[in-house]
């Protein structure tokens, strides 16, 4: 029928069936399911002009349409189903789904019957509409979050084999800094420690350039006069200023001139002592992790670095009056928190290697078999190079050659042995002891190991501890029994001095954390080998700045009742909710659509 007009005819539908009308004419074609006052939900496909609707129709339209768009994201509906949403709505209120021309045919006559487009109608519906999508505008405006804006802080890290800079960010519009302090970018010094440049102050002051010129691009340059600068020295600055303070001032004061050029605020370098070093490591992981906010069972943290080791922990039977001196009390987040935490200086890697190697080379023979490096093996040292830190410097044999052939056998077990030979395990006044006399309580909860633990264990493929603790002496045993040759083959971007020395240091790792630490074949299961947490690398620096800027407060901060997006969503729903009442309570005027269709 290609020209023909479907025309609806009065008569009411008595039955709740949906009705479907079908139009065709000429450009115009509208099929719509319309409600005949059964309230069922209302579905229409409609290629209609707005234009050609009645005023009311149209207003319905247009407010439902903007009603529809002003929705959140969340909620919002696709433009083609708003669309057909409006029409549907318009042309249920206007007294005919079917076609303009039985529109305007019938207008006359249904106008003064249908009391629908009275003036005090067409008011209060304008004024529901308004209401509604003023209540969704206002909450999605007006509560809308600010662009997000941050705050930096940056940590330089001048540790006994290297310093690293790291660079946090934070939320700039949270009270008191409470924001997520989130690591943004590190940037590795080249070279060696600060303390290597005892003989060179200047050197250690220029090694730190090329970084700060990094921090300088990563932190926007509006923040550079508000952004903390912080240098922390560990165990190789610890050392240093042991064996010679003044030779460590002239390094501070040469590293404090380099960093004071650079636009960043300025807060200091200081050598942290042992104790914050284990301390601010645990503070870090934990905050990562979310556990001091949460009050959550926390996690050890097992710090492994060049020149010193960093155990620390909170034990049920810990209470800080055994050994006083090991304890370090925080309140965080409104929680009390009673934390052993013990570094021992010299048992970093490096240090504790020149120690086995001591322990070795007592003899002050020419040659030097050592059971920690690889079968073919074979370097010339020299003995004033390897006695030259206060951690072996009064063992050094007496009329020893000034060099000696370092030769590798590969010997797993014998490595275990030599290793050993650096603890002391005779003397402890407590009640219990990890090594040379040191306090330890029982080891309670999981532990996070990270530095060097991570570096070499990830190295050996040794991370997974759910692997028995046998299997991965079995491991390391066999690969300390690979020869040299088949190593630097199988490694050949690695670098030759880590290369030579991992089966040393997983040795050391395993027995440092078993003959040391007292972990058992059960509770090595509890750690976990981890290098970053949350794209922030695991260390002190995080902790050690949140302490400085006051980051984590002693109270629980309170919180708002609603974040911003639950917020939206309440108040768009409750809209949406007003609106289906609103329309609901016009019922009584709405329209009849169940006109029959009449050919004309
Ligand atoms: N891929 C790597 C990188 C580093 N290392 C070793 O890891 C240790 C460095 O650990 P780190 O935490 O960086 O120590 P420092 O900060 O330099 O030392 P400390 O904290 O004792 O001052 C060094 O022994 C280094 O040889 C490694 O074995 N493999």
């Amino acid at each position: 029928m290609p020209n023909s007009v479907l025309k609806g005819r009065s008569t009411r539908k008595t039955h709740t069936q949906t009705q479907t009308h079908k139009h065709t004419h000429k450009h115009d074609s509208i099929i719509t399911v319309c409600p005949v006052m059964t309230g069922k939900p209302l579905l229409s496909f409609s290629h209609h002009s707005a234009t050609s609707l009645g005023p009311l129709s149209r207003l319905l339209s247009t407010s439902t349409l903007f009603f529809l768009s002003s929705l959140p994201h969340s909620l919002s509906l696709s433009p083609s189903f708003s669309l057909s949403l409006s029409l549907s709505l318009s042309l249920c209120f206007s007294r005919s789904p079917v076609s303009v021309k039985f529109i305007e045919v019938d207008n006359r006559e249904m106008k003064e019957k249908n009391p629908w487009q009275t003036p005090v109608t067409i008011i209060i519906t304008v004024i529901g509409v308004i209401a509604i999508v003023a209540l969704v505008t206002v909450a999605v405006l007006q509560n809308k979050p600010l662009p997000q804006k941050y705050k930096y802080g940056i940590v330089l890290d001048a540790g006994s084999s290297h310093t690293a800079l790291y660079i946090y960010e934070w939320p700039a519009e949270k009270d008191n800094n409470t924001g997520r302090v989130e690591q943004k970018h590190s940037c590795k010094v080249k070279g060696p420690g600060i303390s290597s440049y005892a003989s060179a102050p200047v050197k250690a002051g220029e090694s730190l350039r090329v970084c700060m010129e990094e921090a300088k691009q990563w932190v926007p340059g509006k923040r550079h006069h508000q952004t903390p600068l912080y240098l922390g020295a560990t165990a190789g600055m610890r050392l240093l200023n042991m064996e010679n303070s003044s030779a460590s001032d002239k390094v501070f004061q040469a590293v404090e001139g380099a960093l004071q050029k650079f636009p960043f605020s300025y807060q200091g370098a200081r050598i942290l002592s042992g104790q914050d070093e284990g301390a601010f490591g645990w503070v870090t992981v934990n905050y990562l992790d979310e556990r001091l906010k949460q009050g959550l069972e926390t996690r050890g943290a097992l710090d492994l670095g060049g020149a010193s080791t960093q155990i620390s922990f909170v034990s049920d039977n810990y209470d800080g009056s055994e050994s006083p001196s090991n304890s370090v009390t925080f309140r965080l987040y409104g929680n009390d928190y009673n934390l052993y935490t013990h570094s021992f200086l010299c048992y970093g890697k490096d240090q504790a290697l020149r120690m086995t190697q001591a322990h070795q080379s007592q003899a002050g023979l020419a040659t030097v078999l050592d059971p920690c490096f690889h079968p073919g093996y074979t370097a010339t040292k020299n003995y004033s190079v390897l006695y030259d830190s206060p951690c072996v410097s009064d063992r050094k044999p007496k009329g020893a050659p000034d060099t000696f052939t370092h030769i590798g056998i590969g010997d797993f077990l014998q490595c275990q042995a030599a290793v050993k030979s650096v603890f002391n395990f005779t003397s402890c006044k407590y009640s219990r002891c990890s090594f040379n006399g040191v306090f330890q309580p029982l080891l309670q909860g999981p532990y996070g190991a990270f530095s060097a633990y991570y570096f070499v264990m990830n190295f050996l493929n040794l991370t997974d501890t759910s692997v028995p603790l046998e299997d991965v002496k079995e491991k390391l045993k066999r690969y300390c029994a690979t020869n040299w040759d088949q190593i630097t083959q199988q490694h050949p971007g690695v670098k030759l001095k880590y290369l030579a020395e991992y089966c040393f240091s997983g040795t050391y790792i395993l027995t440092l954390l078993t003959e040391g630490y007292n972990f058992t074949s059960e509770s090595y299961s509890d750690i976990k080998f981890i290098e970053k947490i949350k794209g922030s690398d695991a260390g002190w620096t995080l902790g050690y700045m949140l302490n400085l800027t006051n980051m984590i407060p002693a109270e629980a901060p309170d919180t708002p009742p609603l974040p911003h997006v639950g917020y939206v969503s309440i108040v768009s729903v409750i809209a949406v909710l007003l609106f289906i009442l609103f329309i609901v309570s016009l019922r009584p005027l709405w329209p009849r659509c169940s006109k029959q269709p009449q050919i004309v």
